[in-house]
């Protein structure tokens, strides 16, 4: 087997990039290290500004690095993307209106040359396009128009796909059109990585969440590992009559105050963040009239805005 084979699909090696200079210098990405294995579906997540973007870039060629080293599928950027090894789902691009889908198809398909699929109208049933091929594309709805630059994507079977917020303004059918056709594209070993602002379907759709934050690694692992960064356990339960001064009372009664990471009370129902759950759980049903009770562990959006504030403790 050549190294082309068993080289990892990413190779990100402390990669900074820097735009402009002086006192206006923003460091978008600093100091990043990621690899990523070949067939690993990777969700590529932060908050707006987090440099998700320029990395990605960076990955395809469209930006060179400040410093670092960027390699893809064991060669450069340019190399991959004219191997037709990377396909692109960028968020803007030169889609041309009049055109229909199927233009659209053969036109891509024509200059990719020797890389391009010769079957495209199986490329366009498995991106769902075969109903709507001889729609031009200013008619398309934004959910058609990602399906399409999916399938334009796909077009020279490309090795690694990177895709920059995909389901973007996309409404939940459309989001859940969209990663069904994913699915299909995620198989024989194809490389995914896509970023998102999305979390549940960051978690829905990869095998492996990585998050930044101010252009740096703040977590990267399986969607169980990520989750158990979440410090504790939600508990939930009604109890009539309830508020806040009654609430604090009788949690100093308990003795469990000290486990308690957080409380929050909307009318009859408290949820209870701690690090003590099964203690709290007991307490509530045993010595109050606590009722309904849930144990939950705390969401991935609570452990994603705890990993990714900007007062956070590095
Ligand atoms: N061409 C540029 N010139 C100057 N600054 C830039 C440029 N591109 C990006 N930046 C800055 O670099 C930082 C990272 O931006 P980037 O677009 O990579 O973040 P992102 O994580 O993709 O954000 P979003 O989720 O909002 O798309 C931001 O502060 C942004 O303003």
């Amino acid at each position: 087997m050549n190294s082309h084979h068993t080289s990892p699909a990413v190779e990100v090696t402390d990669l900074t990039k820097v735009f402009g200079t002086g006192t206006r210098a923003v460091r978008a990405v600093d100091g990043l290290t990621l690899t990523i294995d070949q067939g690993e579906i990777v969700a590529f997540l932060g908050p707006n500004g987090a440099g998700k973007t320029t990395t990605l870039d960076t990955l395809l060629g469209l930006r060179s690095p400040t410093s670092g080293n960027v390699r893809v599928l064991g060669t450069s950027p340019h190399r991959a993307v004219a191997a037709g090894d990377l396909g692109v789902v960028l968020q803007t691009d030169g889609l041309i209106p009049d055109y229909t889908v199927a233009e659209t198809l053969r036109a891509v398909a024509s200059v990719q040359g020797g890389h391009a699929t010769t079957d495209l109208a199986g490329l366009a049933a498995s991106t769902g396009l075969t109903p709507i091929l001889r729609r031009r594309v200013a008619r398309c709805s934004g959910g058609e128009l990602q399906r399409l630059r999916l399938a334009l994507a796909l077009v020279a079977d490309p090795r690694l796909l990177v895709l920059d917020e995909p389901t973007a303004g996309m409404d939940v059918t459309a989001r859940t059109a969209f990663w069904d056709t994913m699915r299909v594209q995620a198989h024989g070993g194809r490389t995914i990585l896509f970023a998102t602002h999305y979390l549940e379907e960051a978690a829905a759709f990869a095998d492996r969440i990585v998050i930044i934050a101010r252009g740096r690694l703040v977590a990267d692992g399986t969607v169980d590992e990520i989750r158990a960064l979440g410090e504790g356990a939600v508990v939930s339960a009604t109890w009539e009559g309830l508020d806040e001064p009654a609430l604090a009372a009788a949690l100093k009664v308990s003795g469990l105050a000290d486990s308690v990471l957080g409380t929050a009370l909307r009318g009859e129902h408290v949820e209870i963040r701690t690090s003590a759950p099964d203690d709290v759980a007991r307490w509530l049903l045993t010595a109050t009239p606590a009722a309904h009770l849930g144990i939950n562990a705390v969401s991935l959006n609570e452990v994603f805005t705890a990993l990714t504030d900007d007062d956070a403790v590095a």
